[in-house]
């Protein structure tokens, strides 16, 4: 469980690494997108409401310029005769009436005499009878537009209405628009002047700004604001009620620069400025003052309207919120879903490892050695085992393919070969034994067992094969079929070996029509030279007779020993009883020569029955041996050391060709 802990923390946190990495990354380009998009938004207000603003003070300038030049004022300026007034006010009516954008407009004349006045009341425009007209030689729009040029608009500052000293209500924004006027010989006559609703240009204001805009003035204050109850300070007498006050920080950049985007502590604040003087062609003097006189002669346009917009601190920090738990419930569902993931890896890698070390340790502890070739004959795997039954390490058998063929047995190598072509692509399993030399030269049994090996799509991945050491295995079974069929003393077949050849020699001479001759041979008195010389020199002496039998017989003859001293010889290769005559007397003879055993010279004789197949009858194997028994035995009443024909034996009793034998048999062992 450790080490799978530790593998997914191997994997896990390099991934956790990078995704924090691009979760922080992400953030903060959405973030910085986001911003972008609001910052893009608030500039955008800006400019359609300084756009609105300066729009509004154009179509003024010109209306004023108008009334200036009409003809209906210049004859009443020059006649002020009843009828030219009169005239002068129907010309002002039509005007008001037609734009209604005015709440009054005048002719004031020099001495500052109201002289023609219309009111407009409820979109009617009302002529002020000559008994209510004022002077307003005392007000500060008056004495500075008449000191202008003529052709020259002054413009008031945006200020409300004030009626008899009392700011009237519902308040009425008024923005006085003015412009000097002279008689033929060019004497100023007074001034025109258009009292223009303010209203209509703040309310192009707050529509360009969809409400959110905030237009102020250049002294600080609101004139509208998405909060009505800030506007209108200066005229209340209450500073606080102005962004001076209220974000000083703030209105010192906007009102230092014509415009500009910051984020401050409070937020974020967008301006653009609109010089009304500008827009109306040539500026007059101003006043922020709501009456009294002018604050500046006819100077530089220092009146201003500033557009702003402004995202409060908790605006911005909404924003951030957002997108960081978009960002962190994203990152945390990766997150989740890659530590699963990692478990989940760590885990199968802890099971491959497992099941990797269990391989290894088999491989490693196998006794057998065991491979696999691949299907283009590449060796993909060799245990380490194959080094202790081959003498050759893992490495050299994948390092040379042809390394096992180069080892085999040169008598097992066409086998091995054709093992290696025929079956390494065969869809067989296949077992066969072979012999391997090692690099000392020892010689090893080899049991091979393969079979073809498919991948879970069916794919052949070649064969896999399993190599025992079965030496010891075949030198045991050489050793019981040397039991099984020899005579452990003389190394000669024993009588079920006999047997087996017996039987196989007669049915080939039965089909070949041959001879065969069967020899039953005995010691003569054997026993003594075991009671007198012991065991171990009769032993001896077994062995040194059954050499000698060998001798006299060729290769596919067998000589076999059946008894304590009793042999066997069977002859296939006779065409008469004559031969196998020849036979004996060649073995009477060899066992003539003296036998030199234990520091004595030995001699032994034997006694020799004879039958030949099919002179003797046609016979079975048991016959032919009774028969060759019994005339051993005849032999023996002969007087041993002598050989006798079964035939003869019985029917004649006759000795055989070379009466000689007689002599022989005399000969007695010198125990
Ligand atoms: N040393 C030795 N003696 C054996 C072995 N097998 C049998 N004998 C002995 O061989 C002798 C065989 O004797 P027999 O064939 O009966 O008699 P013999 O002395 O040869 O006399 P005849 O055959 O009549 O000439 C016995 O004494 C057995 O004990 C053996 O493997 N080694």
């Amino acid at each position: 469980m450790r080490t799978t802990r530790r593998l997914f923390l191997r994997v896990f946190l390099p991934i956790a690494t990078v995704l924090v990495g691009v979760a922080l990354s992400y953030g903060y380009r959405d973030l910085e997108s986001k911003l972008a998009e609001l910052r893009n938004q608030e500039y955008t207000r800006t400019q359609l409401g300084a756009v609105a603003l300066a729009s509004s003070v154009e179509p003024v300038t010109r209306g004023l310029k108008y009334l200036a030049r009409l003809s209906a004022l210049h004859t009443a300026v020059d006649q002020p005769t009843p009828q030219n007034l009169e005239n002068l006010a129907q010309e002002f009516s039509t005007f008001a009436e037609s734009m209604q954008l005015y709440d009054q407009v005048r002719w004031i004349d020099e001495t500052g005499m109201e002289r023609i006045r219309i009111d407009l009341h409820h979109g009617q425009a009302e002529l002020v009878a000559p008994d209510k007209l004022q002077n307003k030689a005392q007000r500060y729009y008056f004495t500075d537009a008449l000191k202008l040029k003529l052709g020259e608009v002054f413009i008031s500052p945006l200020d409300l209405n004030i009626e008899h000293n009392q700011i009237e209500l519902p308040y009425k924004p008024m923005i006085r628009f003015a412009t000097p006027i002279a008689d033929q010989q060019g004497n100023k006559r007074g001034i025109v002047i258009l009292n223009y609703y303010g209203n209509v240009m703040l309310q192009a204001f707050a529509k360009a700004t969809s409400e959110q805009g905030m237009a102020i003035n250049s002294a600080g204050y609101w004139l509208k604001s998405p909060d009505t109850s800030d506007e209108w300070g200066f005229m209340l007498k209450r500073p606080e009620l102005s962004l001076a006050m209220r974000s000083p920080a703030a209105w010192k950049l906007i009102s230092s620069t014509d415009s500009g985007q910051v984020t401050l502590n409070d937020g974020l604040w967008t301006w653009a400025t609109v010089y009304p003087h500008q827009a109306g062609h040539r500026s007059g003097a101003s006043s922020p003052e709501a009456k009294g006189p002018s604050a500046q002669e006819q100077a530089l346009p220092l009146y201003f309207w500033k557009s702003v917009t402004h995202q409060s601190a908790q605006t911005l920090s909404a924003i951030r919120q957002t997108i960081a738990l978009k960002v962190a419930s994203v990152f945390s569902l990766f997150l989740v879903l890659s530590a699963w993931s990692s478990w989940k890896l760590a885990h199968a890698w802890r099971s491959l490892a497992d099941s990797e070390e269990k391989y290894q340790t088999i491989a490693n502890f196998t006794y057998d050695w065991e491979t696999w070739i691949s299907p283009t004959g590449e060796q993909i795997f060799n245990s380490p085992s194959c080094e202790k039954m081959t003498g050759y390490a893992a490495d050299a058998f994948n390092a040379e393919p042809n390394l096992l063929l180069r080892i085999t047995h040169p008598e097992d190598q066409a086998l091995m070969s054709d093992h290696l072509d025929h079956h390494r692509t065969q869809n067989e399993a296949c077992e066969l034994n072979f012999r391997i030399i090692l690099p000392s030269g020892e010689v090893r049994w080899i049991e091979h067992a393969c079979l073809p090996v498919y991948g879970k799509d069916h794919a052949f991945l070649g064969r896999r094969a399993s190599n025992r050491d079965i030496t010891d295995r075949k030198l045991a079974e050489a050793q019981i079929r040397q039991l099984a069929y020899f005579d452990p003393l003389t190394g000669l077949p024993n009588r079920r070996m006999l047997y087996d050849r017996l039987h196989f020699a007669l049915a080939q001479a039965k089909r070949f029509e041959r001879s065969l001759a069967l020899m039953f041979l005995d010691l003569d008195y054997f026993k003594k030279i075991n009671d007198t010389l012991g065991h171990e020199v009769g032993d001896q002496l077994l062995k040194e007779v059954a050499k000698r039998l060998e001798s006299c017989v060729r290769s596919g003859d067998t000589v076999a020993r059946v008894g304590g001293d009793e042999f066997i010889i069977v002859l296939t290769e006779i065409t008469a009883p004559h031969d196998a005559a020849q036979v004996a007397q060649k073995i009477l003879a060899a066992m003539a020569a003296s036998i030199r055993l234990d520091g004595q010279e030995l001699n032994v004789t034997m006694s020799v029955g004879i039958t030949v197949y099919p002179v003797h009858g046609d016979d079975d194997v048991q016959s032919l041996m009774k028969k060759a028994d019994m005339a051993m035995y005849e032999a023996k009443s002969a007087g041993r050391n002598t050989y006798a024909f079964f035939e003869m034996a019985n029917l004649i009793n006759a000795q055989p060709a070379g009466s000689n034998h007689e002599s022989e048999t005399t000969h007695n062992p010198t125990a």
